[in-house]
């Protein structure tokens, strides 16, 4: 196999008429490392891989793979290989032939793609089907046919785009860990497109979180979960509440800030001027229901929805200017005292359950 290459992408942005799908963005993806753009729909991350593989042209800026500036090459020339989220697979060829299609494009001779495909078909174990075709096969099976078929140019990236979302809920964990597994053995950088926060968390070394065609954060997922960088990732992650105000104390490395509403939440953090708006995130797992605090970590408000999830319960609370204030209790801790909807509930956390968001 081909060895890493780290992606470095510099101020890259793309335009399609009167619509600019990637505005500037810039991102260094470290060799041998699975990367995941995360996102809503229509946020660039299609476009940002797209432009990474050569299917979609540059509109200002440039793509490094390795040491080799690849902005204006063909997608063969780059070293990169795309999977496709539809798996793009010929019906009327078998897996061998679909397998060795791109080293057929090249010119390989027939014996020497045909001994390739079937050591690409073995790594993905597929080589006991080589003379079947993809309508024999079910979509996991089909999915480790377009990986082979990927793979067999020996890229130094693989680029793969929603490669999971054809599959059944079972089948999509199982191949996760499939993917997951095949990128440590490979040791080849992967860049993977998905909406999904749970695909993403269980998969990348780094997280890409695009909004509107900007990044809003990259790092490690426990980064992304412990310490999200504005109040898009905390909400689109899901973990946190985001609570807005305006700053009316910052000192001794704690910020205090005001909602509309006349509460006021301290959270550490300095460098912030009275006066100034300012989100936090309060951890949803950390919030305590009905256990007297500091006030000025929580705050009173009204049940408004629970969902029993099994070792956990969801409480839905308003107040503090937010209708979906969310607070995730263990099982035990809520069944030990637990609340209906309607119920006035006081809510407190501790000062480390709460991070300061930047603004993007
Ligand atoms: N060929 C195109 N022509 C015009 N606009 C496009 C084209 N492709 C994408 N766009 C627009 O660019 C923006 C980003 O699209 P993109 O497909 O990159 O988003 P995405 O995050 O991958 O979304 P999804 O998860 O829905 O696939 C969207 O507003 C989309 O409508």
């Amino acid at each position: 196999m081909s060895k890493a290459a780290e992606i470095d992408i510099v101020s890259v942005s793309k335009v399609y008429g009167a619509t600019t799908a990637v505005h500037s963005i810039s991102l260094k993806i470290p060799a041998g490392s699975y990367c995941c753009f995360l996102g809503p729909s229509g946020c660039g991350k299609t476009s940002t891989l797209r432009m990474i593989a050569g299917h979609e042209s540059i509109s200002s800026g440039d793509i490094r793979l390795g040491n080799a500036v690849v902005t204006d090459l063909p997608p063969a020339k780059r070293g990169t290989a795309m999977m496709f989220q539809s798996y793009a697979l010929f019906p009327h060829l078998d897996l061998v032939e679909n397998v060795a299609f791109s080293l057929k494009m090249k010119g390989v001779e027939k014996e020497a793609r045909r001994v390739k495909a079937l050591e690409m078909l073995k790594l993905m174990q597929m080589d006991a089907y080589a003379t079947r075709r993809p309508a024999q096969l079910s979509g996991g099976q089909q999915q480790r046919v377009a990986l082979a078929r990927a793979l067999i140019t020996d890229p130094e990236a693989l680029l793969l785009d929603e490669p999971l979302s054809a599959l059944d809920p079972f089948l999509k964990i199982r191949m996760r860990a499939e993917l997951k597994k095949l990128q440590k053995t490979l040791g080849i950088t992967f860049v993977h497109v998905t909406h999904s926060q749970e695909e993403a968390m269980a998969l990348a070394d780094i997280i890409v979180i695009m909004n509107d065609g900007r990044i809003e954060q990259a790092a490690t997922p426990r980064k992304v979960f412990e310490e999200p960088a504005t109040a898009f990732v905390a909400r689109f992650m899901g973990d946190h509440n985001v609570l807005s105000g305006r700053v009316v104390a910052s000192k001794d490395g704690v910020t205090t800030l005001e909602v509309p509403e006349g509460q006021t939440f301290s959270v550490r953090g300095n460098g912030k001027t009275v006066g100034e708006a300012v989100d936090i995130g309060v951890r949803t797992d950390r919030v305590r229901l009905n256990v007297a605090s500091d006030k000025t970590l929580g705050f009173n408000g009204v049940v408004s929805n629970i969902e029993y999830r099994g070792a956990s319960v969801k409480i839905t609370v308003a107040g503090a200017g937010s209708d979906d204030f969310t607070v995730i209790a263990n099982d035990n801790d809520y069944f030990a005292k637990p609340v209906s909807v309607g119920d006035a509930v006081s809510l407190s956390w501790a000062l480390e359950d709460a991070v300061l968001l930047g603004r993007a």
